[in-house]
């Protein structure tokens, strides 16, 4: 059943006008307001001794809340609450991060709402609408391969494809994006999303979720932070925080039996605050320890993943795991297709071309009877274009007689119909498709493709055009070719300064398409991709991928359709558009839902921006640790050794509120820093090595001066307080 071509169709691409959710630079303090429940409820040691480092701060948190009941001192329980805090602002990082999604999740269930399905009873496709029965199901009662019919006005109840018609259907309500989008049977551009709203037309489609398990379902936990795992990078950048705590343990430990000797070998020394005779008390142990180990990065690590997936969301990116994210930022080849990703990919028919002693009426003819029952957008612009030019009608499948239809692969590139007259007469085939297929077709049947037809087709390639080549073959007789067919196609706007861009970033892009080289090479060329590779099958397409990543190479991949599918599954980024079909968004680990290839240079952005906001902040946390210890130890044995007195430049108050000043820092620098964590560190493009020694600098000597200027500001203010020595 066609619906004609004609109707006008979206340009994909259209970036989403998503509401700002980021924010400015700095954060909102009602949003932490808000977290401080979530962040309270992660205090409990059942979910905190996955974040080994604040495990740590939480143990010692105990112990001198112990030990300020048992001796209490302004000292002791100023640490004991400071050391809470730690904790606390480590966890509000976390909630404040995961509190974004919330809204969205809200927005998203209201999509959920329970709809009646019109289930098709014994359809058949190509059936007449009276030839099936229909009942009515609730929606969540649908099962995996039911068959629905939805009409205008009515909420499509379920993801599948569509399996015939054609519907401009509302998507705002996962995508943000009012403008109604074509869905259509066929080609690449079937998948529906369950609580999205056909706007005008009738369209059947086959449902492809589990029931509860729908796209809407999963978009809510990811957004929701839900389900959320650690990726490979974060598990082992813990294992570095937490080999670096132990080592600050034992540091910390094996100071003890240095501050017994110290203390009895200076024995004119006076007691401090933080070592008496019996040495360094239990609570600035603690505070040494968590002063030294890595707790600005070990607190904000989950909160700049979750702002990283977060970021994507904002750009109506679905990431369906965190490591496809990290993987984005590391991708050194983009593999692209070229219809619909590189040009708009409404391939139409624009001409007919007849070889010498045949009209253009007459390929016309065979082109819309070998058509009739394509449901591909080339097909269906081609029964379109006949009538409209030569007045042939459309004809419906059903009506020709012993018809029996070829459909389109990607495999044989070709399609076309059988008939058998049914007076007797001799049978008649048709193909149409690529030249090189549809001329091999020929020759297998006795023909010789004429030199005139090969002219024609190097003429359409060379301006980026698809020449279908339209050919005939009689039993009894030897096989011809009639003419071709000219599909035009346009490359999308601003292709070449998003290419540039992408050099730039040090990644490569190839173009993949199943066209012939020399409209591979014009479009190529136009669009400016570094390579191509034409006349690309699916299992082509997947050998490409495999190739490109030996030796640890990271590939992209963006795809719609069902034959890119594998490649997707293979790629490290595989970003399916939200208008494919259902096995290539199953097959990514990304869904695009502006279905917007280009949209991968902003996910590689988002991936390195991650990257090197998490790279910074360790820099920096390890930086800071390292200063905090040259401001607290001179301070502390400043009393026993007054040549040390030399080391002592920040001139703190005493050890007591040396000791406190660093611990009430150590808390602060977190809270500080959650801006940053959520934001992400500006990123441009540059190369690696040069953002690399930036970061470096910039993070590692700002982790070194930073904590020095906070702790003295800090102490110059403290050593007011009573009960401070
Ligand atoms: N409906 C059709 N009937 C016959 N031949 C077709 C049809 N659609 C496309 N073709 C031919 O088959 C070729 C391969 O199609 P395929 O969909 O695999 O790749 P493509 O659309 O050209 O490129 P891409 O991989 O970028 O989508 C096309 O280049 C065209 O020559
Ligand atoms: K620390
Ligand atoms: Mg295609």
């Amino acid at each position: 059943m066609t619906s004609g071509g004609t109707s006008e169709q979206p340009v994909a691409g259209t970036p989403a006008t998503h509401g700002n959710r980021v924010g400015g630079g700095l954060l909102d303090p009602k949003q932490l307001i808000r977290s401080l429940p979530d962040a309270l409820r992660k205090l409990d040691p059942r979910t905190l001794w996955r974040n080994p480092v604040m495990f740590i701060v939480e143990i010692g948190a105990v112990f001198t809340t112990v030990l300020a009941v048992a001796d209490p001192s302004v000292f002791a329980w100023a640490i004991t609450v400071w050391l809470w805090l730690t904790v606390v602002f480590a966890n509000l990082a976390e909630a404040v991060a995961e509190g974004r999604g919330k809204a969205q999740a809200a927005a998203l269930r209201k999509a959920k709402t329970d709809t009646v399905a019109t289930r098709l009873v014994g359809w058949t496709p190509g059936m007449a609408p009276n030839a099936y029965r229909t009942e009515d199901v609730p929606a969540p009662q649908l099962k995996l391969g039911d068959v629905v019919v939805v009409e205008a006005g009515q909420i499509i109840p379920g993801d599948g494809d569509v399996v015939e018609g054609i519907a401009s259907v509302d998507e705002s309500a996962i995508t943000g994006e009012s403008a109604p989008v074509i869905r259509e049977s066929g080609g690449d551009r079937s998948a529906v999303t369950g609580g999205t709203k056909v706007l005008s037309d009738r369209i059947i489609v086959k449902i492809t979720q589990k029931p509860g398990e729908s796209f809407i379902d999963r978009m809510i936990a990811l957004v929701e932070g839900a389900n959320r795992q650690k990726t490979p990078n974060e598990i082992a950048l813990n294992i570095l925080l937490a080999a670096l705590t132990i080592i600050f343990l034992l540091a910390v430990v094996t100071l003890q039996p240095l501050a017994i000797f110290s203390k009895g070998y200076q024995a004119a020394a006076p007691d401090t605050g933080a070592i008496t005779d019996a040495g360094v008390t239990g609570v600035v142990l603690v505070s040494l320890l968590v002063c030294l180990i890595p707790t600005t990065i070990g607190a904000l690590l989950s909160a700049i993943g979750i702002a990283g997936m977060d970021r994507l969301v904002q750009r109506n990116v679905l990431a369906m795991s965190g490591r496809a994210v990290e993987a984005a930022g590391d991708v050194n080849t983009l593999l692209l297709d070229k219809t619909g990703t590189i040009t708009l990919g409404n391939r139409q028919a624009s001409e007919f071309l007849p070889v010498e002693g045949v009209t253009a009426s007459e390929v016309a003819d065979a082109a819309q009877l070998s058509s009739l029952a394509d449901e591909t957008p080339e097909g269906r612009s081609i029964v379109v274009l006949a009538k409209n030019e030569f007045g042939l009608r459309e004809r419906e499948p059903g009506l020709i007689p012993h018809a029996t239809f070829v459909p389109f692969s990607a495999q044989t590139r070709m399609s076309g119909v059988d008939l058998t007259p049914e007076d007797a007469g001799p049978a008649q085939r048709i193909r149409k498709g690529a030249a090189a297929a549809v001329m091999k077709w020929v020759r297998e049947h006795g023909g010789h493709p004429t030199e005139q037809v090969g002219q024609m087709v190097d003429e359409i390639s060379g301006i980026g055009g698809t020449p279908l080549v339209v050919a005939e073959h009689i039993e009894g007789q030897v096989a011809r070719t009639l003419g071709v067919i000219h599909l035009k196609d346009i490359v999308k706007t601003g292709m070449k300064e998003r290419f540039d861009e992408m050099r730039r970033m040090g990644i490569r892009t190839v173009m993949i398409t199943g066209d012939n080289p020399r409209t591979a090479r014009a479009i190529a060329d136009e669009a400016g991709v570094d390579d191509f590779l034409a006349e690309a099958t699916p299992e082509d397409k997947l050998a490409l991928i495999k190739k490109e990543q030996e030796g640890g190479r990271l590939v992209a991949m963006t795809g719609d359709g069902t034959n890119d599918a594998p490649a997707l599954a293979q790629a490290d980024v595989g970003v399916a558009m939200n208008t494919g079909t259902s096995a290539a968004k199953e097959a990514g680990n990304m869904v695009d839902l502006d279905s917007d290839p280009t949209k991968l240079i902003e996910i590689v952005e988002i991936g390195k921006q991650l990257l090197i906001t998490r790279g910074a902040l360790t820099t920096f946390s390890i930086a800071n640790d390292i200063a905090k210890y040259f401001a607290i130890i001179p301070a502390m044995f400043a009393g026993i050794y007054p040549s040390l007195d030399a080391l002592n430049i920040m001139r703190l108050h005493s050890p007591e509120s040396a000791i406190l000043s660093a611990v009430i820092f150590n808390a602060l620098i977190i809270i500080a820093l959650i801006p940053l964590a959520l934001r992400g560190v500006r990123y441009r493009p540059a190369s690696a090595s040069k953002l690399l020694s930036r970061n470096l600098w910039l993070y590692g000597l700002g982790g070194i001066v930073v904590p020095f200027i906070g702790i003295k500001l800090i102490d110059l203010l403290i050593q007011f307080i009573p009960g401070i020595s």
